[in-house]
């Protein structure tokens, strides 16, 4: 069965951030993810990921200014400056939390601007970014985003994010495909599995229930099946990798709500006994 992380901005809504890893570490989850680590000193994060024993999979690269409505700033000409200062940030955070991947956000496309205008600044941060995480091990992560959350960011297909990573053209350069994004922009998500994943050109997985973005086994996705074609695809190429749990939980932040949630969580793994 594939190994499922933790996303702690999403899970756990009724616990204060730094007590979810402790929340999730007593539903089993064995690794996190998160949006954003910069409110927090790297220690006190290594801390409670040792407390709990639990490994840090991912979280993003500074995105530039989200409460202003950014949403990462790869693509963006003349932030070259700040993305680089943004994504050194991120892998001291990296280092210090013996995280493998960073997730660089690719921004939205300004008004008045076509997509294609945007490319090789984007194609020229993400290999700046690659080159420097190579230096410790870590993959940098691009992906696609569907644009009924997110108007206007710039990347949005499979297709397009792949073709991307093939002119960035370096080996830790991955795609982070979210099947929740892959399916609402543009479905086939099992054809797209067995497609892109013996590629060697997918870092992880992020997953949610379509439309609402609750629980996987809430919605359009099959998951159960979805999973299986996962577990076969990546047992004969090899991948290795982690699922990301990245749900609103449908019961919001009642007291204990996410983990009743996990049903579906409890079933994938009864399933392979
Ligand atoms: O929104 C998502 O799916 C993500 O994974 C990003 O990291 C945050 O926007
Ligand atoms: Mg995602």
């Amino acid at each position: 069965m594939p190994r499922f992380a933790a996303n702690l901005s999403m899970l756990y809504p009724e616990h204060a951030f730094l007590d979810r890893f402790e929340a999730a570490a007593r539903d089993g989850f064995q690794a996190v993810e998160y949006l954003f680590p910069y409110e927090h000193e790297p220690r006190e994060l290594a801390a409670r990921l040792r407390a709990n024993g639990l490994q840090q999979v991912l979280f993003n690269a500074p995105p530039g200014d989200w409460n202003g409505g950014e949403r990462g700033m790869a693509c963006l000409p003349g932030r070259e400056q700040e993305f680089r200062e943004a994504f050194a940030q991120a892998l001291r955070y990296a280092q210090a939390l013996s995280c493998p991947r960073v997730h660089v956000m690719a921004g939205l496309v300004p008004d008045g601007v076509e997509r294609a205008e945007l490319r090789p600044t984007y194609v020229a941060n993400v290999r700046w970014a690659a080159r420097e995480a190579a230096r410790q091990g870590v993959d940098v992560l691009l992906e696609p985003i569907n644009t009924r959350d997110i108007p206007r960011f710039f990347l949005n297909r499979q297709d397009h994010a792949h073709e991307l990573v093939g002119e960035i053209g370096e080996p830790n350069a991955k795609v982070q495909m979210d099947l929740y994004h892959c399916q609402i922009v543009e479905g086939d998500v099992a054809m797209k599995i067995r497609q892109y994943l013996p590629t060697g050109r997918v870092g992880h997985f992020q997953i949610a229930g379509v439309p609402l973005r609750h629980e996987p086994d809430h919605g359009e996705l099959n998951y159960t099946y979805l999973f299986s074609v996962i577990d076969e695809v990546s047992q004969a190429c090899g991948w290795d990798g982690w699922i990301g749990c990245e749900y609103r939980p449908a019961r919001g932040a009642e007291p204990g709500g996410t983990s009743a949630g996990l049903e579906w969580l409890r079933q994938a793994k009864a399933g392979t006994r």
